[in-house]
């Protein structure tokens, strides 16, 4: 068993690993080391002292090369063992990868047991039978101020034993924020077939992902052949899109289309409640389904739609940043380009409002709320994240127009802008 596990975690020493304390500092880095370092004692002792806190400490990732696989095993380890930890543990976000490699990312939880409690240990304990799960222990070096990470593999009568050990060593800040690494392919998805693929894969735990399936085909078609133009808006909520596409769409004479489409609704709240990985993929093969919409109706009047790829984008990419809005991959990364086989609009305008005129319109609305939307509201820092999200997607980039003024006026300036850039 123990030789099984070396060879599973071959690498496992080469990784960095990140402990979120809060999220408005950076993480906590640190490396592993097989020897001793020997600089830096006052610093080392200033790091050790925020990463344990005296406390007994644990880590858990979940480290499987199969995307579906992981989004599955976090979703438990979140949901179903992490909840049964005693109250006296504290818990916090943990990532390990190799800086700024794409793809790199196992993400997990560092668990510090204040008190030591007994029931700790076996409930974490019994994670190492999970192939794909790593749990370590850290362990003060006996007279010395190091300290350890053990990883645990399962021993012949069971139980979880120490069979790797190294020293922890605090590390520099990487370039790119680990919880960002996996955004491709995991949060957003660049092309009709890899969405479809995790599709797919749902099958099993998600029976309506066959009728979905069915909808969309497997080869969708959405070529523009239409000579209109196709406009989107996009924004947070209660920025005023269905208020704007609605006067837009009769003043235009035009069809109005939304992602995800109407079609998509009854499976909406099913999908919303499951892992970024699966949830993603069904936005992302809405807009295919929109597209093909747009393709047809573009043929015959302008083309107005409620929400597009970049809101697909910008709430995945937004979501998967954790921490600041500095954190968000820099504008120009790969992450904000759009897919190569989605249908592209003539023009995206990005409705923004003051977060005090955004409250007031929530407020005065009242209806029931997406958990995504509920966050928004309570997270000042998220709700950031998405705008500039939304701002970094390129190609088409969108144009931003300022919301805050009463219906009318808005209407009149994005018509403005409709006859400034687009043929009508
Ligand atoms: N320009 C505006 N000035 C004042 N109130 C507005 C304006 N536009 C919309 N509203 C009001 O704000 C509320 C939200 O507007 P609306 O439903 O159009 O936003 P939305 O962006 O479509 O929201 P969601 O994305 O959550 O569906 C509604 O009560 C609407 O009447
Ligand atoms: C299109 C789209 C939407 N969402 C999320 C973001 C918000 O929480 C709601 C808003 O949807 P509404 O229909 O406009 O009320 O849905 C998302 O995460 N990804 C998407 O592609």
């Amino acid at each position: 068993m123990a030789k099984r596990m070396l060879s599973r975690w071959g690498q496992w020493y080469s990784r960095v690993f990140a402990v979120e304390c809060d999220h408005s500092t950076d993480p906590l880095y640190f490396a592993l080391s097989k020897t001793p370092q020997e600089r830096h004692y006052d610093e080392r002792q200033a790091f050790y002292e925020k990463l344990f806190e005296g406390a007994k400490c644990y880590s858990v990732h979940v480290c499987t090369d199969d995307r579906f696989q992981r989004a599955l095993l976090y979703e438990a380890l979140k949901n179903n063992v992490i909840p049964r930890l005693p109250t006296g543990c504290s818990v916090l976000d943990a990532f390990s990868f190799h800086p700024d490699v794409s793809n790199s990312l196992f993400r997990g939880f560092f668990i510090k047991d204040a008190t030591n409690l007994p029931e700790t240990a076996p409930i974490l304990g019994e994670l190492v039978k999970n192939s794909g799960m790593s749990v370590c222990t850290y362990v003060r070096e006996e007279n010395s101020q190091r300290w350890w990470q053990h990883l645990l593999s399962e021993a012949e009568d069971g139980s979880a034993a120490a069979t790797e050990k190294y020293y922890v060593v605090p590390s520099e800040i990487p370039h790119r924020h680990p919880s960002t690494l996996n955004i491709m392919g995991n949060d957003v998805f660049y092309n009709f077939e890899d969405a479809y693929k995790v599709m797919e894969q749902c099958k099993d735990i998600i029976p309506v992902s066959e009728e979905l399936l069915k909808l969309v085909g497997p080869n969708l078609t959405q070529k523009k052949e239409g000579r209109f133009p196709v406009i989107v808006i996009e924004g947070l909520d209660a920025t005023g899109k269905t208020t704007l596409t609605h006067s837009l769409t009769t003043t235009l004479d035009a069809t109005l289309l939304r992602s995800p489409p109407t079609c998509l609704s009854p499976w909406r709240p099913c999908f919303d409640s499951e892992p970024a990985l699966l949830r993603r993929a069904f936005y992302a093969l809405g807009n295919y389904i929109t597209a093909s919409q747009i393709a047809a109706a573009s043929r015959h009047s302008p083309v107005i739609v409620d929400r597009y790829w970049h809101s697909t984008a910008a709430y995945a990419i937004a979501t998967a940043t954790s921490g600041k809005v500095g954190n968000l991959p820099s504008p120009g990364s790969e992450v904000y380009r759009w897919p190569c086989d989605l249908l592209r609009p003539d023009l995206v305008l990005l409705l923004t409002v003051s977060p005090e005129e955004r409250l007031r319109r929530l407020s005065v609305r009242g209806v029931e709320k997406t958990r995504e939307e509920a966050e928004l509201e309570a997270n000042h820092l998220f709700r950031n994240k998405v705008e500039q999200a939304y701002k970094r997607v390129e190609d088409p980039a969108c144009v931003v127009v300022d919301a805050n003024p009463p219906p009318d006026q808005v209407l009149q300036q994005v018509l403005l802008l409709i006859k400034d850039k687009c043929h009508l």
